[in-house]
């Protein structure tokens, strides 16, 4: 079986073309959502998180606190460094795990910094969403009501999108100009054909 990595910058698309392979009847793994369910059932992590960011990092009922952890790493690459440490290990030990238990030609693991962090050395290949960003702040903003600040702080802290497309191994294009859906059935028969012909990994 072999794992495909999905990725792209914020509001690029991921999730949605995540969601269209899913569709096919692709398992999809969800970094940025596990991360956030490690970091509230993990009780190391979860100690870790609270001597660092203080106890405000949690509301009372044991939830994410994820503005107040946000306006810290977001404003300063240090704490952000430092929180990536914690998490991004446990994340990729946890997506391991469950694509141990897959049973499909091929899975795909979804992470906006697939290629900022170890991630992109525990996949077979990586797909890159692409789209312009303008549209990409605009999507985000309205999807998330936050400012166009807010988007450019996430922004600055990932990889540009000209270095992601140098290493991608398949690139869709999500720019509202070119089709979606006939980019994922195309590469979802490329990767069904590699599947099948490979021995194990690529
Ligand atoms: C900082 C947190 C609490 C902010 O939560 P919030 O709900 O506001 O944002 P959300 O997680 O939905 O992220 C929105 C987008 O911001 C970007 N983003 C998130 N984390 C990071 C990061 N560490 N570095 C750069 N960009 C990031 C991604 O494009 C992501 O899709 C949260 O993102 C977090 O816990 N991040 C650390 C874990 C992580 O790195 N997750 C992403 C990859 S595994
Ligand atoms: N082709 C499209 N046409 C219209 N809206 C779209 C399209 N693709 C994505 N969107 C919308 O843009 C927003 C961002 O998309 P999505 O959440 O999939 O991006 P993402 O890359 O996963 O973002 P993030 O890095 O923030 O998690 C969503 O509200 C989504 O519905």
């Amino acid at each position: 079986m072999q794992i495909i990595g999905i990725t792209g910058g914020i509001g690029s698309g991921k999730t949605t073309v995540a969601k269209i392979f899913s569709l096919l009847g692709i398992p999809v793994y969800s970094a940025d959502d596990a991360a956030k369910e490690i970091m509230v059932k993990d009780p190391l992590l979860v100690t870790q998180i609270r001597e660092h960011f203080g106890d405000a990092a949690y509301f009372d009922d044991g939830s994410l606190n994820r503005k107040h952890i946000s306006n810290i790493v977001f404003a300063d690459k240090e704490q952000l460094e430092l929180l990536n440490s914690l998490v991004h290990p446990a994340t990729i030990r946890d997506s391991e795990a469950w694509a141990r238990q897959q049973s499909s030609p091929y899975v795909l693991k979804e992470a906006a910094l697939m290629y900022e962090t170890e991630s992109f050395h525990h996949v077979d290949k990586v797909i890159v969403v692409s789209a312009p960003q303008a549209l990409r702040i605009q999507r985000v903003m309205k999807r998330d009501g936050v400012d166009r600040n807010a988007v450019l702080a996430r922004m600055h802290k990932q990889l540009d999108e000209a270095i992601k497309l140098k290493l991608a191994d398949y690139i869709i294009y999500n720019d509202e100009q070119q089709m979606v859906i006939p980019q994922v059935l195309s590469l979802h028969r490329q990767l069904l054909t590699f599947s099948s012909q490979s021995d194990g990994r690529f």
